[in-house]
């Protein structure tokens, strides 16, 4: 059986993803590789909160999640984007099967020490799940929320580390991180640059000196994660159907630079 493939859909670009890059995933899934998506959907949490002039708070890409932010963030990760990305890409022929990480209790988290309210650090990711939904020919796509440990306070959970614990668990070949720029951005003489390699080190630096801020952090750190539990390879990408197609294929194994992705060795 081919290895496993977990992508990231970032709200910052699951908007503008054409629908070559739902062809593509597909594609890929028709040739056998087992794919996994994990999505978030910050933008539309923040235009649903804002219509219901509930405040958003950010420390470190992470939202203060209280109560009645709470159930807007369910209600529109498991009641809109998931739903909208699974017929999305059954559009396109992928099969897709949609479920949250509450579902089945797939993942398990505590609340975080952090001042944040109801964020959730994942303890326990309960593979079975999607191990199921794909012994069965479909692509599951995950809503990053999770339960307590007693099963019933739910918790709000940022999609890049649901999204790298789940491929932790699963033992994925590659963890796919699609957002809305091509990796990690730094100062160069003339405006920015893509860093198409670094390490632990140098981005906990990077995040100190202010050059990784807001949503890239927890980007960063999940990668990081995901890296030292085992997942050989982390992209962080913008959504075409070319980076994923060659990322798919193992165009990037090996290698420290992809025209487009910064690739993030531990
Ligand atoms: N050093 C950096 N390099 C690239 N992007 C960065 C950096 N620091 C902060 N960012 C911000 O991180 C954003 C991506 O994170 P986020 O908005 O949470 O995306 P997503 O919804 O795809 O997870 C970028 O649009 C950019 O504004
Ligand atoms: C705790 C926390 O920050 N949860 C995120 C979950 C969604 C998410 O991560 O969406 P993106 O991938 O688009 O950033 C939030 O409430 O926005």
């Amino acid at each position: 059986m081919e290895g496993i493939v977990v992508i990231k859909c970032g709200g910052s670009t699951m908007e503008q993803l054409p629908d070559r890059f739902f062809q593509a995933i597909a594609e890929i899934q028709q040739k056998g590789k087992q794919l996994v998506i994990v999505h978030g959907g910050g933008p539309a949490i923040n235009s649903m909160l804002e219509r219901l002039a509930i405040p958003s708070q950010f420390v470190d890409g992470l939202r203060v999640t209280c109560e009645d932010t709470l159930q807007v963030v369910e209600q529109v990760l498991c009641g809109q984007i998931n739903k909208w990305l699974v017929r999305r890409l059954s559009e396109h022929r992928a099969k897709a099967w949609g479920v949250s990480g509450m579902d089945g209790g797939m993942l398990t988290a505590v609340q975080t020490d952090k001042p944040l309210g109801l964020v959730g650090e994942v303890k326990k990711v309960d593979a079975a799940i999607p191990l199921a939904i794909l012994s069965h020919g479909y692509l599951p796509v995950i809503a990053p929320l999770a339960v307590g440990t007693e099963g019933s306070q739910k918790y709000n959970v940022n999609a890049d580390i649901a999204a790298g614990a789940i491929a932790a668990a699963l033992g994925a070949e590659s963890l796919i991180m699609v957002t809305d720029v091509p990796g990690i951005l730094a100062p160069k003489e003339e405006g920015t640059a893509l860093i198409p390699k670094t390490n632990p080190r140098e981005i906990e630096q990077m995040i100190q000196e202010g050059i990784i801020t807001g949503g890239m952090i927890p980007k960063v750190r999940a990668a990081l994660d995901a890296l030292s539990e085992g997942v050989p390879q982390v992209v962080i990408c913008r959504g075409t159907a070319e980076d994923l197609l060659r990322v798919c294929q193992g165009e990037t194994a090996g290698t420290a630079i992809v025209s487009k992705a910064a690739q993030v060795h531990a």
